[in-house]
């Protein structure tokens, strides 16, 4: 019977390309409720859970060191908060020096504020990855700012740019905080390697530690590794996740999972996603299914969908984050990988130009290495 469903399935999703009119999600929506009540939901039945206990193992030491973590959420805890914006500072020194450093060298070349000395303003933070559209406002109301105020000492300019930062991006248009309630459904999104998983699992363990009971749900049926990676993390989590085999109809393992969501009581609902940008239709269709299915199933949750990108590829993160906000509602960004980068302005103009609200950053591989984003505090560790 199972087999027969994905067989079903897999060959509807060839024809997927022909197959977007409202008739045709609805229908499929149909089925996939039709079919599920006839199979049992998948953890039990998952070839690639077999695979994975081979695995259980060699990560049980892993599982150990990421648990020990997960007790140390250093951020959370008020005495921590010093140390912390040392962390944060420490992780983000190369966007700092690529900013906070060479304004000063800029600036330390002027006795006099002058045009030219705004048009090396300019190409320093273009070339620190704050975007050209971003930088020109950036730069338009620093000129604005300087003149009303009548700053004659380069020496000033710094704290006023510190200042103009701060308020493009802390302000009633963008909300930082993530939208959790009650009951919670999240869409993970992204390109493969940005670290969809690791923030995954990472946010899986915030959230248990806040009390929470987290299920993950394994919608990016592209590739058995991706299903195999995040089992891996829901191990280390110990929270349940809900999967079918390589090749199944997301939308229906994400039916599986609110299923589930509903039956264990469980607060927050994490589905992973496939992230296949070389077919923006197939993409949006995807999605959009899963949306659909989500809104129907579960309309009372509170929804968020996350766009996962890697920090490290600056520029190309903003071009990413353009196409999936094509073909979804974004609610927020995660920026990944931070530590180990110099391109750390990507955030202005995805927060600036593109208005999608960064709720955490990624500075480091450890499982307390995902820290909620305080546009003050990355304001102040990178530029002052
Ligand atoms: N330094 C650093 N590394 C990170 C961070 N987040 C994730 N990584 C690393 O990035 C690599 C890729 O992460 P994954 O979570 O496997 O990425 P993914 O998007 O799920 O990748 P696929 O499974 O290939 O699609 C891993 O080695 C992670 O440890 C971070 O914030 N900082």
């Amino acid at each position: 019977m199972l087999n027969k469903f994905f067989d079903k399935f897999k060959s509807k999703k060839d024809d997927e390309e022909t197959k977007n009119t409202e008739e045709d999600l609805q229908q499929e929506e149909l089925e996939i409720s039709q079919s599920n009540e006839n199979i049992e939901i998948s953890e039990e039945v998952n070839d690639t859970e077999k695979v994975v206990e081979e695995k259980n193992e060699k990560s049980e030491t892993d599982n150990e060191k990421y648990q020990e973590q997960s007790e140390e959420f250093i951020e959370d805890k008020e005495e921590n908060k010093e140390g912390f914006f040392e962390k944060l500072k420490n992780s983000l020194l190369k966007t700092r020096d690529n900013i906070s450093n060479k304004i000063d060298q800029v600036l330390a070349n002027y006795r006099t504020v002058d045009e030219e000395l705004f048009e090396e303003i300019e190409e320093t933070l273009i070339s620190a990855d704050i975007g050209v559209e971003t930088t020109l406002k950036i730069v338009a109301q620093l000129r604005d700012k300087v003149k009303l105020n009548n700053i004659q000492d380069p020496s000033e300019i710094k704290n006023v740019l510190a200042d103009i930062l701060k308020e493009n991006i802390i302000n009633d248009k963008i909300d930082n905080n993530l939208n959790v309630g009650d009951k919670t459904i999240i869409l993970v999104v992204g390109v493969n390697g940005v670290g969809k998983t690791t923030t995954i699992g990472k946010l899986a363990m915030k959230f248990k530690k806040d009390g929470k009971k987290v299920l993950m749900v394994a919608a990016d049926t592209f590739r058995a590794a991706a299903i195999e990676q995040l089992t891996e993390w829901a191990n280390r989590a110990k929270v349940d996740i809900i999967s079918h085999k390589e090749g199944s109809d997301p939308a229906s393992v994400v039916f599986d999972g609110v299923s589930a969501m509903k039956s264990r009581d469980a607060d927050i609902l994490i589905c992973d996603t496939a992230g296949r940008l070389h077919n923006k239709k197939n993409l949006m269709n995807e999605l959009n299914k899963i949306k659909r299915v989500i809104e129907k199933e579960y309309p009372e949750a509170k929804k968020e969908i996350l766009l996962i990108v890697d920090g490290t590829t600056g520029q190309n993160a903003i071009i990413q984050a353009k196409e999936f906000m094509n073909a979804t509602d974004l609610t927020g960004a995660i920026i990944t990988k931070l530590d180990g980068t110099a391109k750390g302005g990507m955030i202005f103009p995805l927060e600036m130009e593109l208005g999608i609200p960064v709720k955490f950053i990624g500075i480091g591989e450890q499982v307390n290495d995902l820290v909620k984003f305080e546009p003050e505090k990355f304001i102040e560790a990178i530029i002052n």
